[in-house]
């Protein structure tokens, strides 16, 4: 498995008391896999992304990466392993505004000291495989929003990370542009063999998804597979409540 939690509890100090923002999160994803994880405003979403991106130490648990547990890490190791290892989208592409689609690129490489010829030959072919070949010189003021976002997932990759976290990369984008960067996603994380993480708001991108799970008050349950989860559970155009949050087959 490329991403594992096991048993993770985080909390955060809320004044005289505790507050749990996961709750014994158990939750593995398997190389080529491309889960996502619905549920309400202040559910845990981000801080069970935070933790996976070993943003975040948890209180208990463990948290392995790329068949590594970060637990015995120290600072430094744990950002090496961060940086080579894993791949952030967040809801705003983050572009730099005087640099081009290409060097918005090999800039990841560059910081993590790899050499410059091959960073170029690989930022080329990431974005032609997120569809933006011939745009490689223009800059973030010259491209659409859905444009941007591709860059931004083209970027997560460039270090050839074996997790890759998604953090509502849709929101700032109507539902078609939404629909395509989902399914981009989908798409490159089975091709790459990467371990696939969206968390959203968007029920209508559930569909695109392996495996869908729900948070709620810090718990995570999975939901049944796509044809099994009726109506009501985010299919393309579909308006319906979070899928199956009763679906308690806690892990
Ligand atoms: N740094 C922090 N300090 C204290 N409490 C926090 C902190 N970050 C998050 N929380 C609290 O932890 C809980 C989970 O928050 P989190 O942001 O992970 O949820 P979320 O599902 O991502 O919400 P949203 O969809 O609104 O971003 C919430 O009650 C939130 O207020």
């Amino acid at each position: 498995m490329s991403l594992v939690l096991h048993d993770v509890v985080l909390t955060y100090p809320d004044g005289d008391r505790t507050l749990t923002a996961l709750d014994r999160v158990s939750f593995t994803v398997a190389a080529g896999e491309f889960a996502a994880v619905a549920g309400p405003s202040g559910s845990g979403k981000s801080s069970l992304l935070a933790v996976a991106a070993l943003l975040i130490a948890p209180a208990s648990g463990t948290v392995a990466v790329a068949g590594r547990d970060a637990a015995g890490l120290g600072p430094a190791e744990r950002t090496r392993l961060r940086r080579d290892r894993v791949g952030v989208v967040f809801q705003q592409p983050n572009l730099l505004p005087s640099l081009t689609a290409l060097d918005q690129l090999t800039v990841m490489a560059h910081l993590a000291g790899r050499p410059a010829r091959a960073a170029a030959g690989r930022a080329r072919e990431l974005l032609a495989a997120v569809g933006l070949a011939g745009l490689e010189h223009k800059r973030p003021h010259q491209l659409s929003g859905g444009e941007r976002q591709r860059i931004a997932i083209a970027r997560a990759l460039m270090n050839d990370p074996r997790v890759l976290l998604a953090d509502e990369p849709t929101s700032a984008l109507d539902h078609e542009r939404g629909a395509a960067v989902v399914a981009l996603l989908g798409r490159l994380t089975r091709e790459r063999g990467v371990a696939a993480v969206m968390v959203t708001h968007d029920l209508a991108q559930l569909d695109a998804a392996d495996r869908v799970w729900t948070m709620r008050d810090g718990r995570l349950s999975e939901a049944p597979a796509a044809g099994q989860r009726g109506p009501a559970a985010g299919h393309r155009g579909g308006h319906g409540g979070p899928p199956c949050v009763d679906a308690h087959t806690h892990t």
